[in-house]
């Protein structure tokens, strides 16, 4: 690790010294800034000229925290870590904390992770009102290791701070001022003085000189706290069974209530150095990462383009999708037209844009003024002739080739000629979209993820002649709407979907071998997906999972397991969820349970297969579960990589984790595929291969990185 990061001291003539944390771009705090802040410390406790210390950070953002490519490294063993308690105890605790000195945290920007923990070391702390202070490592399946643990339970309460711990969830300004989390608010250009005035007014004894380790009067009595902590771990247990690391920030912080800070400070340092190394702290590392390098995309991000500005969006489709896309759109500021066919189809569009904002104003999330600003970006037309001004299009109705091709050959007709056409389509061919027009440079794909308005994946799809500008456009709109752009090519089912597609097909085949539909699901579940594949089919409906499969067929013939149990049971009126009966049955609260009646359908699926009930597969354990359902998701996303649809496997991680809702923790399908290793994935495969069929059949890349011993993460191995 080369050195990163410095920090400035500079002393003014009123005796305070103000320190700079300065590490471009959200000023992190690498080994070598915190080695500067314990230099600098040094030094203005020796001066004679320095009474009271301000501490802050360049550019308007107090700290990002740890630097976490220092985390990354150490992980990897290219970095030694620092000694155990050598930063939280020595440096933060005795040093800062416990100086003859007093300090005052000056906080704009944010204070996340590592930076809030040296504020809250700081005998004061002003802040901005809209600086974001919070403690995210739990996020990065780390806890919080610079006394976090022990300082936030004194300064705000115990419910309040694992709140803000457990849920990575950081306060604002203003909000951590009513906690006492914050002294005082001041304005960006008052900030810095406000501190050095309440600094020198510690030193003077005008103001408390409080060290937040050992307040205690925000601290529940200790019987309280600990039915508070009791309560807690059945919580963190509930949200996700198999995390380890938010119980141990609990007992962690237990530690410091039940036998004094200090113990707890120690067992904080031992509890993270151990952490740090763990699966799922290298899982979430790696996510942190892959998501970022989701918006560097080689030939395209590297051209020097820079986004042009979206005035106004125009939908052509009021449907689930059509919908969803809208609602976030305005729920970001954006001007939007939805066109339907007829006032009637209009009506209900305009109406399931209206509920999904009603929504969030029954959930508290939105305020009804509000809503009703967000609700006027929206206008409803018949036809085109308001299409003269908009700068996007997104095309979302059915999938339908003709009327795709009709709908784009019009757009060219009636929008402005920088305008971006976009299709939401998630099978059909861009370059056959495309066809009677002479746009298809300005022709790109936008893949939402339904519901488009809550799900974080936006898939944008590159065919053959889309221009880097127009992706350059369509990426800054998937920004400004807070989804993660991923840019693929152009294939059927383009990433996502494709990777996904022999979940499913696993699945069936399994249950045509005479496996058990709720003993998939319910293993899948516990692996960490929101849903197994039955539930998810439930979901989507029989009707898109029927055209879905339909489509594999004649793209992938070789590789695509023909189970009819899906389109049996649509038949006989069992389409998902919205019939209210699939593979599971459902109340009017959406609720699931299983229903021991598809068992004449599976019956007829088996004998349809032709196949014997296999007693081997019957009888399959959870984890081998987990291996035929996913490795054929491995296999696929191999394909998807050496084919150049994804560009790199960490946008796959990504792709699986925020499409399809593979756990992060286990660092998104590629990363986690490494865990086992390519020769382990593929001889499994070329066995399942021999017994079952060419579903299985491990493709050329994985072969290739199998017989070489090289991941499939990384390029080159
Ligand atoms: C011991 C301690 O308790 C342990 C810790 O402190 S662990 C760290 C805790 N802090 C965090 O988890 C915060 C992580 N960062 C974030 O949430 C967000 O980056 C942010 C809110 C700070 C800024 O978000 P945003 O403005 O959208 O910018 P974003 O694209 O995420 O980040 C900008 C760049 O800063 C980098 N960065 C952000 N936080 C970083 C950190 N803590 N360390 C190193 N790099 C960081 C990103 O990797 C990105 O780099 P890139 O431009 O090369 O891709």
């Amino acid at each position: 690790m080369g050195s990163k990061g410095r920090t400035a001291m500079e002393v003014g003539p009123d005796g305070v010294a103000l320190i700079t944390i300065i590490n471009p771009p959200v000023n992190s705090l690498s080994i070598d800034v915190l080695q500067s802040i314990k230099a600098n410390y040094e030094e203005a406790l020796q001066r004679n000229d320095v009474k009271a210390i301000v501490i802050t950070g360049s550019k308007g953002k107090f700290s990002g925290g740890f630097d976490i490519t220092n985390i990354e490294g150490i992980q990897m063993g290219k970095g030694a870590q620092p000694k155990k308690g050598y930063i939280s105890v020595e440096i933060i605790t005795d040093l800062l904390e416990g100086a003859r000195k007093p300090s005052v945290a000056a906080v704009d920007g944010l204070a996340l992770g590592g930076g809030l923990e040296i504020a809250m070391a700081c005998h004061a702390r002003i802040s901005t009102s809209s600086a974001q202070l919070g403690l995210p490592e739990l996020q990065l399946g780390i806890i919080p290791g610079f006394g976090g643990t022990q300082r936030l339970p004194r300064l705000v309460g115990l419910t309040k701070a694992l709140e803000m711990i457990l849920l990575s969830k950081p306060i604002k300004g203003e909000e951590a001022h009513n906690l006492g989390l914050v002294d005082e608010l001041a304005p960006p250009d008052k900030l810095v003085n406000t501190a050095r005035r309440w600094a020198l007014d510690i030193a003077e004894f005008r103001k408390p000189w409080v060290a937040s380790l050992y307040k205690s009067d925000k601290l529940e009595p200790l019987g309280e706290a600990k039915q508070i902590l009791k309560f807690a771990r059945v919580q963190a247990q509930k949200q996700a069974a198999n995390l380890q690391h938010p119980l141990v920030c609990i007992d962690v912080i237990e530690e410091g209530i039940v036998s004094g800070p200090r113990a707890g400070l120690w067992k904080e340092a031992d509890a993270f150095q151990q952490l740090l190394f763990s699966d799922t702290a290298k899982s979430l590392v790696h996510i942190f990462f892959a998501q970022r390098a989701t918006s560097k995309v080689p030939g395209i991000t590297d051209l020097g383009l820079m986004p042009r500005k979206i005035h106004k969006v125009a939908i052509i489709g009021g449907g689930l999708m059509g919908s969803g896309i809208a609602t976030a759109l305005i729920l970001s500021g954006y001007p939007v037209l939805v066109k339907e066919v007829n006032a009637q189809f209009l009506q209900a569009g305009m109406d399931r844009v209206k509920a999904n904002l009603q929504s969030r104003v029954k959930k508290g999330k939105m305020t009804q003024e509000k809503f009703e600003r967000t609700f006027s970006l929206i206008k409803g037309v018949l036809d085109y002739e308001s299409f003269r001004d908009v700068d996007m299009v997104i095309e979302a109705v059915i999938e339908k080739v003709s009327l795709k091709q009709q709908i784009f050959a019009d757009l060219e007709k009636y929008c402005p000629p920088h305008c971006v056409l976009a299709t939401n389509t998630s099978t059909i061919d861009l370059n056959l979209i495309g066809q009677q027009t002479n746009s298809r440079e300005r022709i790109v794909g936008a893949h939402f993820f339904s519901p488009a308005h809550i799900m974080p994946l936006l898939e944008i799809v590159r065919a053959e002649r889309t221009s880097p500008q127009v992706i350059v456009d369509l990426m800054d709109v998937g920004k400004k709407i807070r989804k993660t752009p991923i840019v693929v090519g152009n294939c059927t089912g383009f990433a996502v979907n494709r990777m996904f597609f022999p979940y499913t097909q696993s699945a069936l085949l399994l249950v045509d071998h005479g496996l058990d539909v709720y003993q998939i699901d319910r293993a899948i579940t516990k692996f960490g997906m929101p849903m197994g594949p039955f539930r998810l089919v439930d979901l989507v409906g029989f009707e898109v999972a029927v055209a879905t499969g339909i489509q594999y067929l004649e793209n992938f013939p070789e590789r695509v397991y023909k189970s009819m149990l899906i389109p049996i049971m649509a038949e006989d009126k069992r389409a998902g969820e919205k019939t209210k009966k699939g593979f599971y049955i459902y109340d009017d609260k959406r609720k699931a349970r299983p229903d021991p009646a598809i068992k004449k359908y599976i019956e007829k699926s088996q004998s349809m297969a032709g196949i014997n009930l296999d007693p081997k597969l019957m009888k399959l354990s959870d984890k081998d579960i987990i291996e035929m359902v996913f490795f054929p998701v491995v296999n696929e996303a191999c394909r998807v990589l050496a084919e150049g649809i994804a560009v790199k496997a960490s946008d796959l991680d990504i792709a699986s984790v925020m499409g399809m809702g593979f756990p992060p923790y286990r660092g998104g399908v590629v990363f986690w595929a490494d865990s086992f290793g390519a020769k382990y994935i593929c001889s499994r495969l070329a066995e399942w291969s021999r017994t079952y069929g060419g579903f299985f059949k491990p493709c050329a890349y994985l072969e290739e990185r199998a017989a070489g011993g090289l991941s499939l993460g990384h390029e080159g191995g």
